[in-house]
C-alpha cells in the first residue's frame, strides 16, 4: 500500500510561487488540474481563456516534473475525478486555494466537500487573495487585505515526492466542447510570460501608467497587462503588489513618475479584491441584478429586435466607429483597457439598451483575462443595476476623439473608414458621403443616452428602493468615503 498523498488541486492558480496549498503539502503530493466540461460549456467560456491556460498548464507541468511531481490532468466532473484518484492512490488530505466563482462552482464545491467528508478525507482551502469568505461586514475589509498582501511571498518548494500516477493529456479546446475562437494577438500564458509582463511594466513600461491607462494606444503597452496571469493565477496578486511596492520605495525622491505609478498600480489590485468580493458575497451576480428593483428595466433576448442589437454589438457592426474598433480590437486581442470595457458595456447597456445579462457573457468571451467576479460586478456597475452607483454614460463619438486623438486606432480596426478624418472618422453619418461597406448607427448616441438616463431613473424613485440602495451599499460598498464613484 503506497504512502497516503496530499492532493492540491490547482484552479485558478497555475504556479507553484506563493502557493500556500502547495507549500503545506507533506508527503507524496499529487499536484492536480481538472479540466471541468462543465466549466468550459458555459456562456463565459472561450477558447482563448482555454488557450491561456493550456499554455499555463504546460509550463506548469513541466515546473512540477523538474521538482518530483509532474502536474496530473484530469478532464471531467470534480468529483467523479477526484474518486478516481482515491481508488488509485490513497489520499491523507485535498488542499486547495478558495475560489469565488458562479453559482455552479459553489454547488460543485458542496458535492466535493461531501464527496471528502464521505471519506474521511479533510480538505483545507486557502485565501489566495483579498477575498474573505463568509464576510460578517466590510468595516476593516481594506485592512485586513493589506495586512495579508503584505505577509512575506511563499517561496516555490525545492523538492516533491511524486505518486507515479500517469500525468494524463492537457485537452484540447475541441475535447472541451469550445468552438474555434481566433485570437491572433493573445497575450501568451505560463509564469515565464507573467514574469517577464511584470519586470517590463514595473521597470520600463509603467512610469505612465495613471495617464497611459485611459486609452487603448497608450493603454496597449503602458497598462500593466498582468491580467490574464492574475485571472488565470500563474502570478499572485501579493508577488504583484509587493513588487510595484518595492520599486515605488527604490525609486522614491527621484523625481520621476514611478512612485506615483506604482500606487496608482497597487490601487487596482485592490480593486481587483474589491469586485470579487461581491461576487463572493452574491455568487448570483451573472443572475440577478444587485438591486432588485432593476429587474425587467430592459427587454432580454429575443424580444423584440434585441438579438439583432447584440449581433450588431459582438461583431463590431453597430456603426458607432469608437465603438466598433474597440470590440474588433479585443475579438483580436483578448484584452481591452478598463475605461473602453467600461464604454463598450455602457454603450451595450444604455444606448443600445441591452440587459448586461445577454451583453455580458458576449464580453466575457471576449476577455483571455475573464475573472468571473470583475466582469460581472463592472457589468452592473456599468450597466447601473447596481442601484447605488452615480449612472455614468460615457458619450462613444467624445471617447473616440479624446482617447484616439489622431484616428489611427480606429482606422485600423474598422478599415471601411480609413479614408475618414477628424469628426467624420467618429461620426461617418455626417461625412458627404457616407462609407460603403459600414452601417449607419444604430442609435443617434446623444438621444440614445438621454432616453436612457431617463428610463434608469424612473425606475430608481422610492423608499423601498432607496431602502434596498442602503442596504446594498452597507453590505458591499467600499468604506472610503468620497470615493464611491468607482468603488462603490
Ligand atoms: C465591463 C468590464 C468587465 C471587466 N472584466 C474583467 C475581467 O473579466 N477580468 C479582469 O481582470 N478585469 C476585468 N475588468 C477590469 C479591467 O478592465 C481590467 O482588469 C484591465 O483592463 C486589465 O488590464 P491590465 O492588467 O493591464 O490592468 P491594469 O490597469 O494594469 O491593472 C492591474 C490589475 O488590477 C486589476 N484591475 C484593474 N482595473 C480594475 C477594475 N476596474 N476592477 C477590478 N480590478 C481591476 C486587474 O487585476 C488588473 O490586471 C473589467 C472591466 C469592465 C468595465
Amino acid at each position: 500500500m503506497p504512502d497516503p498523498a496530499t492532493l492540491v488541486w490547482f484552479k485558478r492558480d497555475l504556479r507553484m510561487t506563493d502557493h500556500s496549498p502547495l507549500a503545506a503539502a507533506i508527503g507524496p503530493v499529487i499536484p492536480l488540474y481538472i479540466a471541468e466540461p462543465e466549466m468550459w460549456a458555459h456562456p463565459d467560456a472561450a477558447g482563448r481563456q482555454w488557450a491561456f491556460v493550456a499554455e499555463s498548464l504546460n509550463e506548469l507541468r513541466a515546473s512540477l516534473a523538474a521538482l518530483g511531481a509532474p502536474l496530473i490532468v484530469r478532464t471531467g466532473e470534480a468529483v467523479a475525478v477526484l474518486d478516481a484518484l482515491r481508488r488509485a492512490h490513497p489520499i491523507a488530505a485535498l488542499r486547495s486555494h478558495e475560489e469565488t466563482g458562479l453559482l455552479w462552482s459553489w454547488e460543485r464545491d458542496k458535492r466535493v466537500a461531501a464527496w471528502a467528508a464521505r471519506h474521511g478525507i479533510p480538505w483545507t482551502e486557502q485565501a489566495d487573495s483579498g477575498v474573505v469568505r463568509r464576510l460578517a461586514s466590510r468595516d476593516g475589509w481594506a485592512q485586513r487585505r493589506e495586512a495579508l498582501m503584505r505577509q512575506p511571498l511563499i517561496p516555490a518548494p525545492k523538492r516533491l515526492q511524486g505518486t507515479g500516477l500517469a500525468p494524463g493529456a492537457i485537452p484540447t479546446a475541441a475535447q472541451l466542447g469550445l468552438t474555434p475562437d481566433p485570437c491572433p494577438l493573445r497575450q501568451t500564458g505560463g509564469r515565464t510570460a507573467g514574469e517577464e509582463i511584470l519586470t517590463t511594466f514595473l521597470h520600463d513600461r509603467g512610469e505612465q501608467f495613471p495617464t497611459d491607462m485611459s486609452s487603448p494606444v497608450t493603454g496597449e503597452t503602458g497598462c500593466s497587462r498582468l491580467s490574464p496571469h492574475l485571472a488565470w493565477g500563474t502570478i499572485s496578486p501579493r508577488e504583484a503588489q509587493q513588487a510595484a511596492m518595492a520599486r515605488a520605495a527604490e525609486t522614491r525622491g527621484q523625481g520621476t513618475g514611478w512612485p506615483k505609478a506604482m500606487r496608482s498600480f497597487v490601487s487596482r489590485l485592490a480593486w481587483r479584491d474589491h469586485f470579487t468580493q461581491k461576487l463572493e458575497d452574491f455568487p448570483r451576480l451573472d443572475r440577478d441584478c444587485l438591486h432588485s428593483g432593476m429587474e425587467g428595466l430592459r427587454p432580454r433576448v429575443p424580444e423584440g429586435d434585441t438579438a439583432d442589437r447584440l449581433a450588431a454589438f459582438a461583431e463590431g457592426r453597430t456603426g458607432l466607429p469608437f465603438v466598433d474598433a474597440c470590440m474588433r480590437y479585443a475579438q483580436a486581442t483578448g484584452w481591452l483597457n478598463f475605461r473602453m470595457r467600461a464604454m463598450v458595456q455602457c454603450v451595450a447597456s444604455y444606448h443600445l439598451w441591452l440587459d448586461h445579462r445577454d451583453s455580458g457573457p458576449v464580453l466575457a468571451r471576449l476577455w483571455t483575462d475573464y475573472a468571473p467576479g470583475i466582469h460581472w460586478a463592472q457589468s452592473q456597475m456599468q450597466s447601473g443595476t447596481t442601484g447605488i452607483n452615480q449612472l455614468r454614460i460615457y458619450n462613444p463619438v467624445k471617447q473616440g476623439h479624446d482617447q484616439d486623438p489622431t484616428g489611427a486606432f480606429t482606422r485600423r480596426w474598422v478599415p471601411e473608414l480609413a479614408h475618414l478624418e477628424g469628426r467624420e472618422l467618429q461620426e461617418p453619418w455626417r461625412a458627404a458621403s457616407p462609407p460603403a461597406g459600414y452601417p449607419a448607427p444604430l442609435v443617434d448616441p446623444v438621444a440614445a443616452a438621454k432616453e436612457a438616463r431617463s428610463r434608469v431613473y424612473a425606475h430608481r424613485r422610492g423608499d423601498a428602493f432607496r431602502e434596498e440602495a442602503q442596504r446594498i451599499a452597507a453590505k458591499h460598498g467600499s468604506r472610503k468615503g468620497g470615493r464611491r464613484g468607482w468603488a462603490a
